[in-house]
């Protein structure tokens, strides 16, 4: 297992090692000791959605008592993952850092508190698994639209194939929420 840092300190990628053999492959999506070593433990609950070609999901994160780090990966499918660096006083602040995680290459981005999260499915019947470090609070949700110029995201498929709730489209930007981070 190894743990990569990105160009955003606190964001890691975590590549498993991959034990293929005639049956298949085994790998540990999770142990307690090489990831507490590297400061990701606290996890609370487990998540999982489902989201067809073109669903995007996002830019969320969970601020207060119970604000969330998050660790990510695909089951099946593929997607686009991005974070955003919102932490007042980081001097990435703003910055975001885009990967590629499917199921074949079976990599997870942990992504601490202070960071906005989504993705872009890129194939149909994908799976989105992730841990978080805070249980699921309504009141410390906090939303910034996926295309915010500010954030400059440059996201892969054509945006009139996007698939976006209700909810995602009436995001404000990232200069008008109040940001607790
Ligand atoms: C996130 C969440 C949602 N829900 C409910 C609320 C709602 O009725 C339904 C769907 O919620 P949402 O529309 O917020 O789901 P979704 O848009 O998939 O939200 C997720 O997006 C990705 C990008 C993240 O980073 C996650 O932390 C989470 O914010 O599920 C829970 O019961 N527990 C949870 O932990």
């Amino acid at each position: 297992m190894n743990f990569v840092p990105t160009p955003i300190p606190g964001l890691v990628v975590i590549e498993p090692q991959i034990w293929k053999d005639e049956r298949g492959f085994f790998i540990e999506t999770y142990n307690e000791k090489p990831f507490s070593t590297h400061g990701i433990s606290g996890f609370v609950q487990d998540n999982l959605s489902y989201s067809h070609r073109g669903v995007l999901r996002g830019m969320h994160a969970q601020a207060g008592d119970n604000a969330q780090g998050k660790l990510v990966r695909v089951l099946r499918g593929r997607v686009f993952d991005v974070a955003v660096d919102i932490r007042k006083s980081s001097s990435t602040y703003g910055k975001h850092f885009s990967i590629i995680l499917d199921g074949e290459n079976a990599k997870s981005l942990w992504i601490p508190p202070g960071f906005l999260h989504g993705f872009l499915a890129l194939e149909d019947d994908t799976l989105f698994a992730y841990k978080v470090t805070g249980f699921y609070d309504k009141s410390g949700e906090l939303g910034v639209r996926w295309d915010d110029p500010e954030l400059a995201i440059e996201w892969p498929l054509r945006h009139d194939e996007f698939i976006i709730s209700a909810k995602d489209r009436q995001l404000p930007l990232l200069k008008e929420i109040s940001n607790p981070f």
